[in-house]
């Protein structure tokens, strides 16, 4: 029997290794955590992270061919391939602080491998890592091998939360990087033979080790580059009465430019765009290729005005001033279906209407007020949080607000400020509200209360 073994019991390693278990009932796996609460969680009946369809798969398997454990040394030295999938965040110290990946998790769960294998062993990077990241692996790895044969392979994870389980049943391609050497194509068959349970042969890419890592890189930053472009165009939109929803159907109708992705909002969040986008950066930055750097830091920079604008407007529609006014924040994940609020641009929205003195409450159903608070309470550097994986308990009653019920009991002008475009705007401002959708011709109180973006 084939042994797995994952390194990182988040939200990749978590979901990832559910579904090769479930896929693959002939390969035994077990993920592995230094954090006890977060392996406690994974074994109980409340889940670390929320994603829809994870209980069922996880409930599949768990006990049978799939396992939770805090004993990394052993399941790492009974593994025939390691998948190492522990956060990179952004360095907040040091070298290349702000921008580049800190590597200390990875760093330390490669020498732990090296200490505790006794046989030959294929690691896989799962994390998201600066491209040339497989040599420093290889050479800790090797430096005192004891005779072990390594191969590293660089396999990135292009899920995205709330679509996790779906993202791993029928992901768009698995893309697999090797050494270009016998051995090196042999770790990427044994790999590919994994996926091809229930991944078609042609959506499996094998490319050299180099190529996976940065084409991990590069998609996370069109992706990103294509929300600060249909948001930089939203605020044109604002200015000239264009509506962006139209601006971006009548574009994604192009087949060359295509449908998703283009949705105009608050700013984009999670611990991933920004924080692989700087790399990124600090990567062309290293290569002497400033200009290049300059290309990619741009879609950050619009980005960070989008939430500055967005928080403008709602301080300037109020007369300039929300201090001592409620205002109530719907959702704080950066996304709907999860409880993830890292990097959520509700966070700065919240902390620039706090600095204007606004009485804000938040709710969602999915984070609880102790994240938020711990949120709220950190400073912009602390772009990690370990704390973000504590158990949550998903409540899936939907509830539909009753705007009208609402309306009475606010404050007149009633305001909605729809970060997301997810409102019915026409229903809304029917009840009396005063509407702004981003990047939708504006309300006439809007028009006369220009927000200084
Ligand atoms: N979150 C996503 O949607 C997503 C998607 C694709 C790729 N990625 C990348 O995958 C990686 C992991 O992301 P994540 O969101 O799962 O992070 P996470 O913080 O949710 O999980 C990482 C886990 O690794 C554990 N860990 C750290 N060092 C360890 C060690 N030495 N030994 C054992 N466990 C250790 C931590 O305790 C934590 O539970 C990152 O590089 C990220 O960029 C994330
Ligand atoms: O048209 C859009 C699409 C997304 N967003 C926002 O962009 C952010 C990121 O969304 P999404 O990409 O769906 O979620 P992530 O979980 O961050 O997934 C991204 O980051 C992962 C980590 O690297 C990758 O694996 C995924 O492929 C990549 O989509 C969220 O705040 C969304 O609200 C928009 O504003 N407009």
């Amino acid at each position: 029997m084939v042994k797995i073994c994952c390194i990182g019991a988040g939200y990749v390693g978590g979901p990832t290794m559910a579904v090769i278990a479930v896929k693959c009932p002939a390969i035994e796996v077990v993920v592995v955590d230094i954090s006890k609460p977060r392996i406690d969680a994974w074994n109980s009946d409340t889940l670390p992270i929320y994603e829809p369809g994870l209980d069922e798969v996880v409930k599949a398997c768990r006990g049978k061919n799939l396992f939770f454990s805090t004993d990394v040394e052993k399941h790492v030295a009974e593994a025939d391939i390691i998948f190492v999938s522990v956060n990179t965040p952004t360095k907040t110290r040091g070298l290349g602080a702000g921008k580049a990946a800190d590597l200390t998790y990875w760093e330390s769960a490669a020498r732990m491998i090296a200490d505790v294998s006794k046989s030959d062993k294929i690691v896989v990077e799962k994390s998201t890592v600066p491209v040339k990241t497989a040599e420093a692996i290889e050479k800790i790895l090797t430096h005192n091998s004891k005779g072990i044969n390594y191969q590293i392979l660089s396999n990135p994870e292009f899920l995205a939360e709330g679509t996790a389980i779906d993202d791993l049943f029928k992901p768009d391609r698995v893309l697999i990087g090797g050494r270009e050497t016998p051995e090196g194509r042999k770790a990427v068959q044994a790999l590919k033979e994994v996926y091809a349970n229930w991944v078609p042969e042609e959506n499996i890419i094998t490319t050299n080790l180099w190529s996976a890592e940065l084409s991990k890189l590069a998609a996370n930053a069109f992706l990103a580059q294509r929300i600060s472009s249909v948001n930089a165009m939203s605020a044109l939109c604002e200015a000239t009465g264009a509506n962006v929803s139209e601006v971006s159907y009548a574009i994604g109708k192009d087949s060359r430019i295509g449908p998703k992705f283009l949705n105009a909002s608050v700013g984009f969040g999670g611990s991933c765009f920004q924080k692989d986008i700087l790399n990124l950066v600090y990567i062309c930055e290293c290569n002497g290729l400033p200009e290049v750097a300059n290309y990619w830091k741009q879609v950050i920079k619009i980005n960070d005005y989008q939430k500055s604008r967005f928080v403008n407007r709602v301080v300037s529609s109020m007369f300039n001033t929300v201090s001592g006014k409620k205002v109530a924040v719907l959702g704080f994940a950066f996304k709907k279906d999860t409880g993830d609020t890292r990097e959520t641009p509700a966070i700065d929205v919240c902390k620039g209407l706090l600095g204007d003195k606004a009485q804000v409450s938040i709710y969602d159903p999915q984070v609880t007020e102790d994240q938020i608070q711990r949120d709220l309470a950190m400073n912009k550097f602390d772009w990690d949080h370990p704390m973000h994986l504590q158990p949550t308990s998903p409540s899936s009653v939907k509830q539909e607000l009753d705007y009208q019920k609402i309306f009475n009991n606010m404050q007149k002008p009633a305001f909605v400020f729809d970060g997301r475009n997810v409102v019915n705007a026409d229903k809304l401002r029917e009840i009396g509200f005063i509407v702004y959708s981003i990047g939708k011709p504006l309300d006439a109180w809007l028009k006369d209360m220009p927000a200084i973006a």
